[in-house]
């Protein structure tokens, strides 16, 4: 059995819904499980309601009708016949919406966050698996929150790994085509959670290991992984092999590409990992598995942009050791935020760090009362696998270094 995984932007409009059928038709759907995201920015779009709701905006309703346009523009390009049964499927989910706003009484916002931002995957995998069922493509909708099943940290969730292979060789049929979910999942109580942002692949990787998947495959809207972000970089080059532990590497650091969890459980059970472009779905692409680290062995640049960089030191000029780290780590345990590095000399301690639930004012002010703080918001993380030092140069040129960090293979640098 093979798992494929389209996310936002293989289905951001409907000449990609339309693609999907061509990507089949061109590699074939036998045995094949296939996990779809959100249709292009809609996580975005659904956080901007759940905000509202929870907030009490006035721009709730614009919200909302933007993302029902959206969707609707859609849905009424790919199915001409108007009584076609997934206007009322996806009506229904809108139903959904609203009724949840109007009964909830929970005051927890990541709570209320999972139930609203999971009905945009809903609705995508409504649509793909609609139109490809138009298209002699026959699949089953099948609703992920019955397959996953997580711990109740809401935006964050712990997969149970027990439960989730049990519900999933129960309820999956290896000869059906199925159409799930990405991102999304479900506690011991039925409410929705979710995995974490661009958890899709996680998914994905969650199938293919329950299943003991020949392979993942993750169809993007680029050649594979490649060695920089082609946003912000010109020249990119194609990796065709990565180990394992390359790629966790190069996701750990942030390429965005693969998200870093979907590689533990493919290495575990050696699933190979393919990354396809669905623009050219018969190119070779990237193959992540065990074997060489790294074909072509060249410099890989990451960046991670809209950091933290926090400088700590005592108030009294007193050296910065074990007990006050366990006590500044436990702060940014407990206000999640995500630490990508550390350094520290004897009276301070440097950290670059990533605020995804934004809380940096509470912590700042927890620290503050302890120790002195120096806080630049904004900088960018450069990490380079495999440098040489001519790249260092070249950061160096156009940036102000805050920080610059070796290790045998890396070097991470903050710039301002
Ligand atoms: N090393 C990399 N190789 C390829 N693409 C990368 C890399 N780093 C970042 N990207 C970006 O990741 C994008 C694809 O990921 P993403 O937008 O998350 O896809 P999707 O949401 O469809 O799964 C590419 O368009 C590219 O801009
Ligand atoms: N839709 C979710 C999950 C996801 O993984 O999406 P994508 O596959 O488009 O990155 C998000 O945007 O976070």
């Amino acid at each position: 059995m093979k798992v494929f995984k389209f996310g936002g932007a293989s289905v951001k409009d409907a000449n990609g819904v339309k693609n999907i059928v061509t990507v089949l038709n061109e590699v074939g759907y036998q045995d094949l499980l296939i996990v779809v995201s959100a249709m292009g920015k809609m996580t975005n779009a659904f956080e901007k309601i759940a905000d509202a709701y929870f907030l009490k905006k006035d721009e709730l309703p614009v919200f909302i009708k933007e993302v029902r346009d959206y969707h609707y523009s859609i849905v009424n390009e790919l199915f001409e016949n108007k009584e076609h049964k997934v206007f009322s499927e996806i009506e229904y989910l809108f139903i959904g919406l609203t009724g949840f706003m109007i009964q909830n009484k929970a005051t927890d916002y990541n709570f209320v966050y999972d139930q609203i931002v999971s009905i945009a995957e809903l609705i995508s995998t409504k649509i793909v698996s609609c139109y490809l069922n138009d298209s002699a493509i026959e699949n089953t909708w099948i609703d992920v929150r019955e397959c996953i099943k997580t711990n109740s940290n809401y935006r964050d969730a712990k997969v149970d790994w027990k439960l989730t292979e049990k519900s999933i060789v129960t309820k999956i049929n290896p000869r059906i085509l199925y159409i799930t979910q990405g991102f999304i999942a479900s506690n011991e109580s039925g409410n929705t959670t979710t995995l974490g942002r661009e958890g899709s692949d996680y998914s994905a990787g969650i199938f293919a290991y329950c299943l003991n998947a020949d392979s993942l495959t993750i169809w993007k809207d680029v050649e594979g992984v490649l060695n920089a972000d082609p946003r912000y970089f010109q020249e990119t080059q194609l990796l065709e092999q990565i180990s394992y532990t390359e790629a966790i590497e190069l996701a750990f650091y942030g390429a965005s590409v693969i998200h870093p969890k979907t590689l533990q459980p493919l290495q575990n059970k050696g699933i190979p990992l393919l990354v396809k472009s669905f623009l050219n779905p018969k190119k070779k692409g990237t193959h992540v598995s065990d074997g060489k680290k790294l074909v072509p062995e060249t410099p890989c640049f990451i960046v991670k942009k809209n950091q933290l960089f926090l400088s700590i030191s005592a108030l009294d000029f007193s050296f910065v050791v074990e007990h006050n780290i366990s006590e500044i780590f436990n702060l940014f345990h407990q206000y999640k935020m995500k630490v990508n590095l550390i350094q520290n000399s004897a009276i301070s301690f440097s950290i670059c760090l990533e605020d995804n639930f934004n809380l940096i004012k509470n912590l700042l002010a927890e620290l503050s009362n302890k120790y002195k703080v120096v806080c630049f918001e904004k900088v960018s993380l450069f990490t380079v696998r495999h440098f040489q030092n001519k790249n260092i140069e070249e950061l160096e040129k156009n940036n102000k270094v805050l920080l610059k960090q070796f290790t045998q293979e890396t070097v991470q640098i903050v710039v301002q």
